[in-house]
């Protein structure tokens, strides 16, 4: 098995630098932050703040000439993947190993539709509940990454993937059935992420009113009809075991996309809510809480544009 000797993360907001902190302290300067100098400059003024600590990583431009990292992060928005899979493509060698954070379930394949690598691993985080403001980042909980190899259940590319989490005090889970795992996250995020945006409502409000929380169950339910479509086949057993999770978030902790109502940006609304009324045409399985959710915080991030 190969060891994981260097790093390259493209993404330095709440999930990026939660675990970036984590890579930078056990890597050193051998884990790079890929960002433009803007960012870089944003990040170097005053340091990056993870739960109080301030870190300065080893910063690196998308021009600047690069060894291939073993190992490439990405944990940008979707709505930003396009732009960094460009930005750290000279990181990217026929060995790196390829890790994609995001939420959502396209972000593997459209990052292999540019690199075409066989060496992209699908993931995902849970139970972390970081928040950022500008250039500081809290958590409660870090969570942990589940990933695997679609096409095997262990390969060198998780073990080498596992050992370097090992090293750096990363939880983690190995997933047998990554697929079933990714739509049990698309199934939590289709349900937390667009309910809370709408209501403008951090996870206490769904820790202590019912009635928002069978909303966002019911957004869910809509995932499980489509995950039998698929394969993927949830049930009513990975809806539910959402709600142990829930609890154990901060109750003042706030979801990806309220932090992006919040800070006026655009939202994944398209790999969420968006996806489910894709897939409900296709398969013919109706979908009228995802196609509400879906207007709903179009109609946000429009009126956000508005001057009046
Ligand atoms: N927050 C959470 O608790 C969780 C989030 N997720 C998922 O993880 C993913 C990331 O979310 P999150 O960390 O919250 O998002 P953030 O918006 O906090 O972070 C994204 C970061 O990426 C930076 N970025 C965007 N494009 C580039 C680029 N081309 N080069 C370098 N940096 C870039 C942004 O910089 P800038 O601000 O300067 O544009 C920003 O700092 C999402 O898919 C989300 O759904 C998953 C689990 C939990
Ligand atoms: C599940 C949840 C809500 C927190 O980990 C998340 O993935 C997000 O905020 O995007």
């Amino acid at each position: 098995m190969r060891k994981i000797e260097s790093v390259s993360l493209v993404g330095l907001g709440a999930i990026g630098a939660a675990y970036g902190s984590r890579l930078h302290n056990e890597l050193k300067e051998s884990f790079r932050v890929v960002a433009n100098a803007r960012r870089i400059d944003k990040y170097s003024s005053s340091g990056v703040k993870v739960n109080g600590d301030v870190y300065h990583f080893n910063y690196i431009t998308p021009e600047a000439k690069a060894d291939s990292a073993d190992l490439v992060i990405f944990a940008v928005k979707n709505t930003e993947l396009p732009q960094a899979i460009e930005d750290v493509k000279h990181h990217i060698g026929p060995d790196t190993i390829i890790l994609s954070l995001l939420n959502g379930i396209s972000s593997e394949d459209e990052i292999y539709s540019v690199v075409k690598s066989d060496h992209i691993l699908h993931s995902v985080s849970v139970e972390i509940d970081a928040v950022r403001e500008n250039n500081e980042i809290r958590f409660s909980t870090l969570g942990r990454i589940v990933f695997g190899d679609k096409s095997k259940s262990s390969s060198d590319d998780v073990l080498a993937v596992k050992e370097l989490f090992d090293r750096a005090g990363i939880d983690y889970t190995i997933s047998e059935n990554i697929l079933h795992t990714m739509w049990w996250k698309f199934m939590m995020n289709v349900g937390i992420n667009q309910t809370s945006a709408a209501l403008k409502a951090p996870y206490g409000v769904f820790q202590t009113l019912p009635i928002a929380y069978e909303w966002a169950e019911s957004a869910m339910r809509e995932v499980v009809e489509l995950s039998r479509k698929t394969g993927a086949n949830l049930t009513e057993e990975d809806v539910k075991s959402f709600w142990p999770i829930l609890n154990n978030l901060s109750p003042e902790g706030k979801t990806s996309m309220l932090q992006d109502v919040e800070a006026g940006r655009k939202t994944e609304v398209e790999y969420f809510g968006g996806k489910v009324c894709e897939l409900g045409k296709r398969y013919d399985v109706p979908t009228p809480v995802n196609d509400q959710l879906y207007k709903f915080i179009r109609i946000i991030e429009e009126k956000e544009k508005l001057e009046i």
